[in-house]
């Protein structure tokens, strides 16, 4: 094998995974590279760079894409891929559109024809975990985005479910709409929609999907359209992703031993079993309530009076926990939004977010390093994110899954632990209990 065709640069850990997760399911195989990468990448047919560009400040989120980008079309990549979360967590302020301004702007800088004003094409729709797109409004199972728990979130408050209103508030560039009509009717008038859309100046095209159909139809039409030598440009969730992978490999999922060689990882030494949770979406609070095992709250009032103190006394309960059983033990700061919102006015906005990030790191790499913990499952991107730094991680390969984007990551050269990064809306209720039947 060669090196990867399909590039992807993820905004977050989680959304990283789910999507390495989508396209191993398809057969391809598929590495998460942490961070901004160096040196060429392992041979794979999908790599995927995950930053924590979700809610950083919008230049440093759009310098670290664009420098993730450049390392993915030097590595030989054709399609470059803006994996933002199937529930398009942003705010105002970005970070989804000024990435997708600088991609299309890498992609085509410099180049006639058709890929001189080629747009960025995606879509958020996720059929696998309910995430569907229908007129440019963005469902999260039966509900409208903005009456989703996700209106609630702690740092992207979701509260338009118009999503080319949304992504436009992004953007200079004019947003235009594939709606689900056209989707339908298959992928050579979804490539005549995108050309219209394209010669009418639109730089970014959101397109309707309600099933696994509707975005096997519109990679068709990406994978087919002219785009000179530049890369093309796709965006979305683990969806299209998915999509662009099975439609290159022929059209139907690959056969079941290419899934299971997409998925091979190395042994992971015994130990400890840790949860770390510092997601509050609401199927997180969820998992959390349903979790029977040793529990240690983590708080941000605590934290900001002493982090130090804190966090040895966090691990010392959870050390006392692991002398009584040999259960997963959850540390866990979860909490509804009532409760986050009183935090953001006792400690100030966004504090309680940095301390809590900076804490989850912190208890993750001292409880490997002296409590024996060799898997490790985290909820929440933030919170990966904040984890993956902190353990000083480079290249995941994909394991088994223990439902849709929720594969265990194993750390390549050296698989000393495995790590579940569960996204926050993700996942069964009892998931802290049945994780681990699947865990290398
Ligand atoms: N009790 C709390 N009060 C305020 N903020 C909290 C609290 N607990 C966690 N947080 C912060 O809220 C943020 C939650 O974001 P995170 O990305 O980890 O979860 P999520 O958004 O549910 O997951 P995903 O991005 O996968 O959907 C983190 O920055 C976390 O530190
Ligand atoms: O698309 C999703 O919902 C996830 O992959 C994600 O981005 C979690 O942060």
């Amino acid at each position: 094998m060669t090196g990867p065709w399909l590039g992807a640069v993820a905004d977050d850990l989680t959304g990283a995974c789910d999507l390495a997760d989508a396209v191993s399911e398809q057969g391809e195989s598929a590495i998460v590279v942490v961070g901004t990468p160096g040196g060429p990448p392992p041979a794979c047919g999908c790599a995927v760079v995950a930053l924590k560009s979700r809610t950083a400040p919008r230049a440093e989120a759009v310098g670290d894409s664009l420098t993730a980008a450049r390392w993915l079309v030097e590595a030989g990549c054709t399609t470059i891929y803006q994996k933002y979360c199937s529930t398009f967590d942003s705010t105002d302020e970005g970070n989804i559109g000024p990435v997708a301004d600088a991609l299309v702007q890498l992609a085509t800088a410099g180049r006639a024809g058709p890929a001189g004003g080629a747009p960025s094409v995606g879509t958020p729709a996720t059929p696998r975990v309910g995430r569907t797109l229908y007129q440019g409004q963005l469902f999260v199972g039966r509900q409208l985005l903005s009456e989703s728990p996700l209106r609630d979130h702690p740092l992207t408050p979701m509260r338009d479910s118009d999503l080319v209103r949304v992504l436009s508030r992004q953007t200079r560039a004019t947003v235009a709409l594939v709606d689900w009509n056209t989707v339908a009717a298959g992928p050579e008038r979804i490539h005549a929609a995108i050309d219209a859309a394209r010669r009418t100046g639109a730089g970014h095209v959101l397109v309707d999907a309600l099933t696994e159909t509707d975005l096997d139809n519109l990679a068709t039409a990406l994978l087919r359209a002219p785009t000179g030598d530049a890369p093309l440009v796709a965006g979305g969730a683990a969806g299209l992703a998915a999509a662009l992978a099975r439609v290159r490999g022929g059209g139907t999922p690959s056969p079941g031993l290419n899934r299971a060689a997409a998925r091979a990882v190395p042994a992971v030494p015994n130990g400890r079993r840790l949860i770390l949770s510092g997601s509050c979406s609401a199927r997180t609070r969820e998992q959390v309530a349903r979790f029977t095992g040793p529990l240690v709250s983590l708080s941000p009032v605590d934290l900001d009076a002493d982090f130090g103190q804190t966090v040895d006394a966090v691990l010392a309960a959870v050390a006392e926990a692991y002398r009584t059983t040999d259960d997963p033990v959850l540390v866990s700061s979860s909490a509804d939004p009532v409760l986050v919102a009183r935090y953001d006015s006792q400690l100030g906005p966004g504090r309680s977010a940095e301390l809590l990030e900076a804490a989850a790191g912190e208890i993750a790499a001292r409880a490997i390093a002296t409590l024996g913990v060799r898997r490790l499952l985290t909820a929440g991107g933030e919170t990966a994110g904040a984890v993956v730094r902190a353990l000083g991680l480079g290249v995941l390969r994909v394991g088994p899954a223990v439902g849709p984007g929720l594969p265990w990551m194993v750390p390549d050269p050296d698989p000393k632990l495995a790590i579940l990064f569960k996204s926050g809306n993700f996942g069964e209720p009892d998931l802290f209990h049945t994780a681990w039947k699947l865990a290398p």
